[in-house]
């Protein structure tokens, strides 16, 4: 039985005020029966692994290089971020694919280094609006997987996570079964390339405007493990309805 998970990513928000959201969030949910994670950004990854120590809050990163280490600047390796105190990353969102020109090989490449530091590791894959319109959804998120995902990899570390491009931040939700066909097709795909125990393994997240009111209807999707969630994952007062919608549709 694969447990669910509700991810945070704050992506570029995020001071050491916004410490205190984590402490709040752990005694609203001293002992969740789903995973929380929170991915705050870089910066704050000691501090927030720090103030959740002794909770079951765990702390992320939001991106890796590929590399142990090296001349990159700017850029940080995935035993840096265990180091550091996060035990998950995030590799290949839509935005870094979108503002770094990540490509399916440097997200697979990254995904590697993420496993093989021991990061509990969620990939992103996701269709644009256009795309969607085409009608080559399918076709897309197939691709992404083929050429993201590493060829060997436990899928008890490794989550994928649906984002429809046209999603974030709009407000706009695909409607459950478009959702519905999405995470069926990854999961068939994963059992294809990854064989049965591997596929029914990984968990499959949806990201895209998730929010306490829509919730339990997403969480009520076959094959929907958890969610990936942006602007709602900022405060415990939109995140912790999240939690226990997930909490409820165990
Ligand atoms: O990583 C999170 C996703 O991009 C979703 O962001 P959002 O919940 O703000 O739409």
């Amino acid at each position: 039985m694969r447990r669910k998970i509700a991810a945070g990513n704050w992506k570029m928000n995020g001071t050491g005020a916004d410490i205190a959201m984590l402490t709040h969030l752990a005694q609203r949910h001293s002992d969740p029966s789903v995973d929380i994670l929170i991915c705050p950004p870089a910066t704050l990854i000691e501090r927030a692994a720090r103030a959740v120590e002794g909770s079951s809050i765990r702390i992320g990163g939001q991106d890796c290089h590929a590399a142990e280490s090296g001349a990159h600047t700017g850029d940080i390796a995935a035993p840096m971020l265990r180091d550091a105190g996060a035990g998950a990353v995030i590799v290949g969102h839509s935005e870094r694919r979108h503002d770094h020109r990540e490509t399916d090989g440097i997200v697979r490449a990254k995904a590697e280094a993420a496993l093989t530091s021991g990061l509990a590791t969620i990939i992103c894959v996701g269709e644009t609006l256009a795309e969607r319109e085409a009608g080559t959804t399918l076709d897309v998120i197939g691709g992404q997987m083929a050429s993201s995902l590493p060829d060997t990899l436990d899928g008890s570390a490794t989550m994928l996570a649906y984002e429809p491009i046209w999603a974030i931040g709009t407000g706009r939700v695909p409607d459950a079964a478009q959702i519905a066909e999405v995470h069926a097709f990854m999961r068939n795909r994963l059992r294809e390339r990854f064989g049965q125990e591997t596929a029914e393994a990984m968990r499959l997240l949806y990201g895209g405007s998730v929010k306490g009111a829509n919730a339990a209807e997403i969480f009520a999707i076959p094959n929907v493990d958890g969610a990936l969630v942006g602007g709602a994952s900022l405060a415990a007062d939109d995140f912790s309805p999240i939690i226990a919608a997930l909490e409820a549709a165990r």
